[in-house]
């Protein structure tokens, strides 16, 4: 059978230019799941206010984060697609698109119309589900596949929040650190404003709830709960007590965002005299702008020049052999 597997990321801009980081915030933050308020509000606000006043600062961002190679989210996939593309040959096709940016899913899935495949497997490059990130990736194929005559099967993989192929290759780069000459660690996820996170909790907000204790119910959409559960299952491989780590959330464009938020606990951490913390971000399969220079460049330098003595960053998944099987193994089994 002919398959196309297709992974896709959030996107990055083209350049460490501001044309090019307005041109990709304009894509981004006009996204209706991602700024999930009235139209007429997200149109002001996204476009009088964020853009306007992140410009600046998020060009010399995302100066801070290029390499010769160009931006790590692009160039980590492109090498990783490469690699699936040798593991899986015979069984299927592998394809790098983008949410925002390029290459576009538009012109990717541009390409995989033409070839006729009889079956399709999407998989947004996210471990845990959230509607502005996954349910945005899996609309915008919907939408773009409307107008085909002849449709493939298409399977979403929704998230591998708890997946074993993906606890473990997370795991693997863990223990490449000696966690027990760390005083703590600290698992920091992407944040998201509380409202997208209550949407999913009929009746309970998220700040009430218990989804950092165990599952719920209705767990298995609720970002909080899967980021709490990705957490549980690796500490309980690296063999972590609960004492000596914390779940936290970065990244935040507002307040009313999921809490703890990482840079908050990082400061208490250290004023408890935690002055070696390991930081792992498992909502990241690729480094990019929030691992790179968020973790490793802005809490990095906050926590030195306040007493700490090492802040370590645990490198994500990438291009890794590890992650290519890891990847293989996921998809095999839709
Ligand atoms: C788990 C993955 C991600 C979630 C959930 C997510 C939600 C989310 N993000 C923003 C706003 C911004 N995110 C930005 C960068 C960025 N976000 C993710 C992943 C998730 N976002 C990644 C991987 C990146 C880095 C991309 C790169 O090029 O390396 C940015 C741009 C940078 C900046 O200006 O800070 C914005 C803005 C919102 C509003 C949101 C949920 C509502
Ligand atoms: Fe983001
Ligand atoms: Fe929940």
């Amino acid at each position: 059978m002919k398959r196309a597997l297709l992974i896709i990321n959030i996107g990055t801009p083209d350049k460490p230019e501001k044309k090019a980081v307005r041109r990709f915030l304009f894509e981004f933050l006009n996204d209706r799941l991602v700024i999930d308020i009235p139209w007429l509000l997200q149109k002001i606000l996204v476009n009088l206010v964020i853009i306007p006043f992140r410009l600046n600062n998020s060009t010399q961002l995302y100066q801070r984060l290029w390499t010769k190679k160009g931006s790590p989210l692009l160039y980590y996939q492109s090498s990783l697609v490469n690699k699936l593309n040798n593991q899986l040959k015979g069984e299927f096709d592998v394809y790098s698109a983008m949410r925002y940016g390029n290459p576009s899913m538009k012109s990717v899935l541009k390409e995989i119309r033409k070839k006729n495949y009889e079956e399709l497997i999407v998989l947004p490059h996210y471990p845990q589900y959230a509607t502005s990130t996954t349910l945005s990736t899996i609309n915008k194929v919907k939408m773009e596949l409307k107008s085909w005559k002849s449709k493939p099967d298409v399977k979403y993989v929704k998230q591998f929040y708890d997946h074993p192929a993906f606890i473990n290759a997370f795991v693997h780069n863990i223990k490449k650190y000696n966690v027990d000459a760390y005083d703590h660690v600290v698992f920091s996820y992407h944040g998201l404003p509380d409202r997208q996170v209550n949407k999913l909790h009929p009746g309970v907000k998220s700040v009430d709830c218990s989804c950092h204790i165990a599952m719920p119910t209705h767990g298995g959409n609720c970002y909080k709960a899967t980021c709490y559960q990705t957490t549980r299952l690796m500490a309980k491989e690296l063999g972590l007590e609960k004492a000596r780590y914390t779940v936290s959330f970065q990244s935040r464009l507002s307040k009313n965002w999921l809490m703890p938020f990482t840079d908050h606990v990082l400061r208490d951490l250290l004023r408890q005299g935690n002055k070696k913390v390991l930081v792992v971000s498992p909502a990241f399969v690729t480094d990019c702008l929030e691992t790179e220079v968020e973790i490793a460049y802005e809490y990095h330098k906050e926590f030195m020049e306040n007493g700490g003595e090492k802040l370590q960053l645990v490198e994500s998944l990438n291009d890794s052999e590890i992650w290519v099987e890891g990847l293989a193994e996921i998809v095999n089994a839709y």
